[in-house]
């Protein structure tokens, strides 16, 4: 298969994790005969560097000319006073409504191997594999009026009936691919919007009803989830609560640096970027952890080019190389050898290397 890949580094370690990212997918084209025609854009700090513009023209022509995009992160220090209009961030919200993807998949899965770096108990945080679906075009994010004065500021928290239906849907929908769960995470003891999005939930529920649903208010759920975060299946919920929840989610596996994210629309384009943002603190030093970025592109694999198989390679190459004590920074733990984002990815290279050998040996006995 040939397809067209935006590839959008960003700031901070985003080069750092998509250069690695990058690296498996060109392992996945050798081994499965696919042409990936990588092309690279700005977006974020670096776009205003160049630019004056967090999301240039140039980039918004390139993600259309492209099946999907890849993206690593936006931010820094460097463009913290701009004024908010040229910020890195909005360059990221820019691109995401522009695009109308709305529906963000962040999976959440705990692999043994890294429950070593999780603070929490072994038994809380094994077999915890769910997945938090967030709505990611609208809430407080894009309403208007959002504006300042000197001694007073306005956000919006706005949603449409259909913005909450579609979300809830898409929901429902992996719902019935995974164990058929799910938990509708508002604030509806207080919000208007939440009271919304929960009569949308329970109008829809109508249409599944092989699906298990209930209804969490958001602090409560933010404790469930570091409690017994195996209780939970899918997770939906609008855009701030899931940016918040995702985070504190990433405590359970281990690290931040491990949660990978889709965001669709429903024609199956996407944009796939780490849960991570660009980490200044450790950006330049070859400290980043390169899954989150390598599982991106897995999941761009499988949801926007259909490559199931190359997905799941991918993710298994990155468990053995976890399974094999191979860990970065965030990951290790006193004594046990330090990795750098390049000695770490090419582990999952070679990882991909055997596993393509043993695969021609099966091949050739049976
Ligand atoms: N999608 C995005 O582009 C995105 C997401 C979140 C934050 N941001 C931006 O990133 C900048 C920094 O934000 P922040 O510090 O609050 O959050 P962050 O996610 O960048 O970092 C939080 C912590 O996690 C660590 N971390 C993050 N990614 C890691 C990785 N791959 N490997 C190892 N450790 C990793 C960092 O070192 C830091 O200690 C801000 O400008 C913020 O707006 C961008
Ligand atoms: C950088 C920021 C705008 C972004 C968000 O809040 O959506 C980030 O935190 C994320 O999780 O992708
Ligand atoms: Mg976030």
């Amino acid at each position: 298969m040939e397809k067209r890949v935006a590839v959008l580094p960003g700031d901070g370690v985003g080069p750092e994790v998509i250069e690695a990212a990058v690296k498996i997918l060109q392992v996945i084209e050798r081994r499965f005969n696919h042409t990936f025609k990588f092309t690279h854009g700005l977006i974020g700090g670096s776009a205003i560097d160049k630019h004056g513009n967090p999301l240039p023209n140039e980039t918004i022509a390139l993600c259309e000319e492209s099946d999907a995009v890849l993206l690593g992160a936006v931010g820094g220090p460097k463009w913290d006073q701009s004024p908010s209009e040229i910020r890195p961030e909005k360059g990221l919200l820019a691109i995401r409504k522009h695009f109308g993807l709305f529906a963000n998949l962040r999976p959440v899965k705990a692999v043994p191997s890294l429950l070593q770096a999780s603070p929490l108990k072994e038994e809380v945080a094994k077999n915890v594999d769910l997945l938090i679906v967030r709505e990611l075009t609208g809430g407080l994010y894009f309403g208007e009026p959002s504006r300042r004065t000197e001694n007073s500021a306005v956000d919006t928290l706005v949603y449409t009936r259909e913005e909450i239906e579609r979300i809830v849907e898409k929901a429902f929908e992996l719902a019935r691919l995974r164990r058929g769960k799910v938990a509708s995470v508002d604030k509806a003891n207080v919000l208007q919007t939440s009271k919304l999005w929960r009569e949308v939930v329970e109008e829809k529920k109508k249409g599944y009803p092989d699906i298990e649903v209930e209804h969490m208010l958001v602090d409560s759920t933010a404790m469930k989830l570091i409690t017994n975060p195996g209780a939970f299946d899918v997770i939906v919920t609008e855009n701030m609560f899931g940016d918040i929840l995702s985070d504190e989610a990433s405590v359970i596996t281990g690290s931040l640096g491990v949660l990978p994210s889709a965001s669709l629309r429903s024609d199956g384009f996407g944009l796939y970027e780490p849960v991570h943002g660009s980490a200044p603190d450790i950006a330049g030093q070859g400290k980043a952890n390169p899954a989150a970025a390598i599982l991106s592109a897995a999941m761009m694999l499988k949801y926007s080019f259909g490559m199931d198989t190359e997905a799941a390679v991918i993710e298994e190459a990155v468990n053995a190389v976890f399974e094999d004590g191979f860990f970065t920074a965030d990951l290790a733990m006193e004594g046990q050898r330090v990795l750098s984002t390049k000695e770490w990815t090419d582990k999952v290279v070679n990882e991909l290397d055997i596993q393509s050998v043993s695969d021609c040996i099966m091949y050739t006995y049976a």
